[in-house]
């Protein structure tokens, strides 16, 4: 269940980061009425925030989803303005890269640019220690090499994307593997963590019926959790022992900075 901002998780130093409503000037472009605002404003208000940490001459981590597409767009405004120079994008998904491709914004990869400066990505879930459910969107191993590799990873989200404790709102905590006996390694995923009722679902395209295969053609097992799935340390590690598995969707301790938008208004919260 999403926790209900700002009653947890605006720790004292967000609560003075909190855009308020009257502080347009702040956002000159950002501010229409705080209760009018849909889902989507609210991710491109956090979107928006998080490119102002973008300097000319930086590797910027791309991210995927709705709330970093928003991101994108804004970093190629900006290039596109003259407000920004000699960015070096970094994409962490196909669909990503071509969104880039398609604003004109310069690209690179891991290979050539291991230091990445900054990476801006949304999250679907958010618990109070920063850590993370990524890949909902399926991009979560992409998202996970390049924002390890970033110096600063600033996570983009909408409030309602807080939560207490991650795996607990009942929906997928996705895992990527590979497509060889792909049941073997569900059934496996379960055994894992069955006092937690776990069920693993693979994840289909549509109403097809056809696996959906990520852009480093694997598989992704979606699970799902009736009970808690206790210490994520020791569920991360469970996990990528098993053979088979390429990478969960837990991001655990890489976030630098967090940044909510919510109908109260915005707040940055930094490790
Ligand atoms: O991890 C992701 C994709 O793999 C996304 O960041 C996550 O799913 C959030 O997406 P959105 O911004 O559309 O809510």
């Amino acid at each position: 269940m999403a926790i209900a901002y700002p009653h947890f998780f605006v720790s004292e130093k967000a609560k003075n980061l909190m855009v308020t409503p009257t502080t347009t000037s702040a956002h000159p472009t950002l501010t229409p009425t705080p209760t009018t605002l849909s889902q989507d404003e609210l991710k491109k208000i956090a979107a928006y925030k998080a490119v102002e940490f973008v300097e000319s001459g930086m590797v910027v981590g791309l991210g995927t989803g709705s709330t970093a597409k928003h991101a994108v767009d804004k970093i190629a405004e900006l290039l596109n303005l003259g407000k920004l120079n000699n960015i070096v994008g970094i994409p962490t998904s196909s669909i990503t890269h071509e969104q880039a491709v398609s604003l004109g914004i310069p690209l690179s990869d891991l290979n050539k640019h291991p230091i990445v400066d900054i990476a801006i990505d949304g999250a679907d879930e958010v618990d109070p220690q920063m850590n993370l459910v990524k890949g909902r969107g399926g991009s979560l191993l992409r998202e996970k090499m390049v924002e390890a590799a970033s110096k600063k990873f600033i996570v983009i989200v909408d409030e309602s994307k807080l939560v207490s404790h991650l795996g607990g709102t009942g929906l997928a905590m996705p895992v990527e593997i590979v497509p060889f006996c792909w049941k073997f390694t569900l059934k496996r995923l379960e055994m894992l963590f069955i006092e937690a009722g776990c069920v693993g679902k693979l994840r289909v395209v549509g109403k097809s019926g056809e696996p959906y295969v990520t852009d480093n053609g694997n598989y992704i097992i979606d699970l799902f959790f009736k009970g808690d799935m206790g210490n994520l340390k020791e569920a991360s590690d469970a996990i990528l022992s098993l053979a088979g598995v390429v990478e969960h969707g837990m991001f655990i301790d890489m976030a630098n900075t967090v940044i909510v938008a919510g109908k109260l208004g915005v707040s940055i919260t930094n490790k």
